[in-house]
């Protein structure tokens, strides 16, 4: 069984309350379409029913809860909810009808932290920015967590690296510019990500332009940090660097650049120096290769709010749902 399908099956098992709030997007209407269809999840739809009614023609959503946050009847406790979190960054009752009212994420993340819903993907509308924001402010980090990061699933077509195809690039989306210390956090992350939704042990690639001191660079030298540190926090993760991408995953490769080394060529999860390496890297294997790519999935926040390119299909937002709702179930 493929990656997605599998998802799917164990999203089923469990079936988890997904929010949507992106309504106005005919993509976010058809993968509601699609998932209710297969039993996946269950779907909030954030929206006025008229209006998410007149977007979905030819479409099934009559198994949707639709809210719309202003006849909400739950909106003045989650006022008071979004007061209480928020009171010390000058939030008020006023301000928080406002953003609650106008900005259906806020309303989803909400609704998320108020444990009515059990996660939320956007991003298909909205920038990643704009997603991710009202989920570190008001969800927060996972215990143990300081860093929240992401990544991205890609399935490579006929492809013998990696899992079968299989990789988690990191990070695509969120952390800009990371030091070292926050370099290796995502490394720690991502080989955990990896493991719970492909259930495959991860081997860990620091990738870089050097493979083992064939460069020299400031960049270079953050990577070489971002190993030693990420050994030291997680002994018992396969990983190493510095890497090129080939040297990482191509056994031949990495048996003439790295020799000796046990995780040369066969890296499943690629950890790449930062946001501009991450995002490039993963939209053209997308492009190019004709990659399914599943992401940016997060990592680290409380409970799953999960993020779409805006080039996004209606599948790719399916895909993205499963793995959100696999996220929440492994949630104690
Ligand atoms: C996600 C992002 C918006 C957060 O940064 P920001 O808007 O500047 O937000 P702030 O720095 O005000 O942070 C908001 C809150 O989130 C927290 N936060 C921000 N980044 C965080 C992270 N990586 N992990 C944990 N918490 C984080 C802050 O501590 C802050 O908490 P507080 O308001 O309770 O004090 C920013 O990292 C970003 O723009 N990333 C790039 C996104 C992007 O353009 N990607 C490319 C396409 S995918
Ligand atoms: C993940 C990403 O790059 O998002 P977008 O294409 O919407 O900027």
């Amino acid at each position: 069984m493929g990656f997605i399908d599998d998802i799917k099956k164990r999203a089923k098992s469990n079936k988890k309350t997904i929010v949507l709030p992106e309504t106005g997007d005919r993509r976010t209407l058809e993968a509601a379409n699609t998932l209710l269809a297969e039993e996946i999840a269950n779907i909030v739809l954030i929206g006025k029913k008229e209006d998410i009614e007149k977007g979905a023609e030819g479409l099934d959503l009559t198994k949707a809860l639709m809210i719309d946050p202003s006849q909400s009847d739950k909106l003045q406790s989650y006022i008071d909810l979004l007061v209480e979190l928020r009171k010390n960054k000058g939030m008020t009752p006023d301000k928080a009808k406002e953003l609650l009212t106008k900005d259906y994420l806020y309303f989803g993340v909400t609704m998320v932290k108020a444990g009515d819903a059990d996660g939320m993907v956007a991003g298909a509308v909205n920038s990643t920015a704009n997603v991710l924001r009202p989920s570190l402010q008001i969800l927060k980090t996972a215990p143990g967590t300081k860093l929240v990061s992401s990544f991205f699933v890609m399935v490579v077509p006929n492809c013998e690296y990696g899992a079968d195809g299989t990789f988690v690039f990191s990070d695509c989306g969120l952390v800009q510019n990371p030091n070292a210390e926050e370099l290796a956090a995502i490394a720690g992350s991502s080989a955990k990500s990896f493991e719970a939704l492909v259930g495959k042990e991860a081997v860990v690639a620091m990738l870089s332009h050097s493979t083992k001191g064939s460069a020299s660079h400031p960049d270079v030298d953050k990577v070489v940090e971002a190993t030693k540190i990420a050994k030291e926090l997680y002994p018992d993760i396969k990983l190493e660097g510095e890497f090129q991408l080939d040297a990482a995953i191509v056994p031949s490769v990495g048996a003439s650049k790295a020799p000796g080394s046990d995780i040369a060529g066969k890296a499943n999860v690629l950890v790449f120096p930062d946001l501009d390496a991450g995002n490039i890297s993963y939209k053209i294997v997308q492009r190019l290769a004709k990659a399914e790519a599943y992401g940016p999935v997060t990592q680290g926040i409380a409970k799953p709010v999960n993020d779409l390119s805006r080039g996004c299909s209606a599948e790719d937002i399916v895909g993205v749902v499963a793995i959100t709702a696999v996220q929440a179930a492994a949630i104690k």
